[in-house]
This record gives C-alpha cells, structure tokens and sequence, in this order.
C-alpha cells in the first residue's frame, strides 16, 4: 500500500485550471466550513496567518474528508519545518522567497527522503503514513509530494527559468504583494508595472512547462490570469470574504457605517 496519491500534483499536468481560496482565519472550525465548498485546493497560510504546527495539522484534520486538496506555505523554506510539515500529513507545500536554483535545489532535497534528500525518517509516529499503518509510505512517499515555490522578488523573477529547471520544483507560484514592494510599490500590486512584471513570469514559468501559480484578489485580475492559462490561481481569501461581506452587510441597516467601522482602516 503507497502514500496517498496527490491528486492535485497530478491535476496541475492536466491542463485545466485549479481554483483556490486562501484559509488564513487559523482555525480548523473554519477551515473545515471552506473545504465544503468545492474549491480545487486551498492554501492554509503559515506564513502570515497565526498558524503554528498543532493549527496547521488541525485544520489538515479537518479538511480531511474534502475533496479540496490542501496546501500549506510555510513561513520559511527550512529541512526542519518542511520535516514536521511533511510529517503531520501535508503533500504539497508552498515555500516563499524563492531566488535562486541552489535554493529550489535545497528545498527539493528537505522533501525527499535519502538517498534522493535529507527528510528525516519519522513516519512510525507520523500521521502521514497513517501512524505507520502505510508500508510502502517510505518508499512512495518522495513521488507524491508537490513543490510549489515563491517568485516574489525581481532576484527570483531573473531565476525564474533556473529555478523552474530544477527536477522536482512542480509549480512556481508569482507573489504579487512582495513582488510590488520588491519593485517599490508597497502595498500596490495592481500597479501596471507589477501586473506586467506578474503576467511577464507566469508567461515565462509555463513556457518552462512547470505548473504557474498566483493570488488574485479580484474576478477581473483572476480573469485576466486565468487567460494566460496559468495552471493554479487562489480567487480570494476567507479573511476578505469575512470582512467584505460583514461590511456589505453592515451597510445595507447601517448606511452610515457603524462605530468600528469609521476610521477602521479596513
Ligand atoms: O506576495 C504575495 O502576494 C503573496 O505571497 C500572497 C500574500 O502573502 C497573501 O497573504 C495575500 O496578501
């Protein structure tokens, strides 16, 4: 018996788009609400949401039983949490900063167990080969994880043909807000020398044949990368649904707004 087939690893060579929601409320109660709704695969985000390893794995326990593939970013590309994350049950990972093929290399070989990498062997204890209920997961287990690096920075739009060429990087994902203050538009992303710089690299990570990737937080920018044909696009987050629907709300007995909402910043 092999490791969980990653049906999203393989849904990103088929050619339609995959769908994805953001999850970064921290919280499996939620998290177990989103995965209901049918989305093709949702990011639980463990770099900028409060999530630390007992939340990651609670929200990947309650997402179970979705057909929404998971995948979690880590807050940094490093061999000890990729282990733990590997190990609490994820196959696909997003790691941020990517910029340069020695470090998609590097993260290649965190995921890998030996000889093709350095993964520590902890699956007796590991939820991910079902607490050693799985036996063939040590050996199966390297084909079903999917890496999805960051291009986030002008250093790793320039590596972008480098990074892609490394065996085992299956998707390069185009950050656009880190990308924006990269570029000197901090807190900007629509900028049109950003949105240029985000379609220029997804043009060039799918003319490297490796899966393109992005967050667009409005129909129109997801239309508009969906017609590049990048491979996965997240159309939103939990976080804004919650506030921009709260608020629409709001307004429709409050016109005026209420009291947190002046001057909230929101
Ligand atoms: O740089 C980006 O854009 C991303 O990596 C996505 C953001 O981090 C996400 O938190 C939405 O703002």
């Amino acid at each position: 018996m092999p490791a969980p087939t990653n049906v999203f690893k393989q849904r990103l060579k088929g050619g339609s788009a995959q769908i994805g929601l953001w999850v970064a409320l921290a919280n499996p109660y939620s998290a177990e609400v989103v995965s209901g709704l049918g989305f093709d695969w949702l990011l639980i985000d463990g770099e900028h949401a409060p999530n630390d390893l007992p939340l990651l794995l609670s929200q990947l326990q309650a997402m179970a039983r979705s057909p929404s593939h998971p995948v979690v970013r880590l807050p940094i590309g490093e061999a000890w949490l990729i282990k733990q994350v590997l190990d609490i049950g994820a196959q696909t990972l997003l790691i941020p900063m990517v910029e340069s093929a020695e470090q998609a290399r590097e993260l290649v070989r965190a995921t890998r167990y030996p000889p093709h990498g350095v993964r520590g062997v902890g699956a007796a204890l590991a939820r991910a080969s079902g607490f050693n209920q799985i036996p063939d997961y040590l050996t199966t287990a390297n084909e079903e994880i999917c890496l999805l690096v960051q291009i986030e920075t002008m250093k790793g739009l320039a590596a972008i043909e480098d990074i892609a060429a490394i065996e085992g990087v299956d998707g390069l994902f185009v950050g656009p807000s880190d990308l924006a203050a990269d570029m000197g538009h901090l807190g900007n992303p629509g900028h049109p020398d950003v949105r240029a710089a985000v379609d220029d690299g997804l043009n060039r990570i799918k003319a490297s044949g490796k899966a393109s990737g992005t967050l667009a937080t409005t129909p129109d920018l997801a239309d508009a990368v969906l017609a590049l044909g990048t491979d996965f696009v997240a159309v939103g987050t939990d976080v804004s649904l919650l506030m921009r629907g709260g608020a629409e709300l709001l307004r429709r007995f409050k016109p005026e707004g209420g009291e947190t909402g002046k001057g909230s910043g929101y």
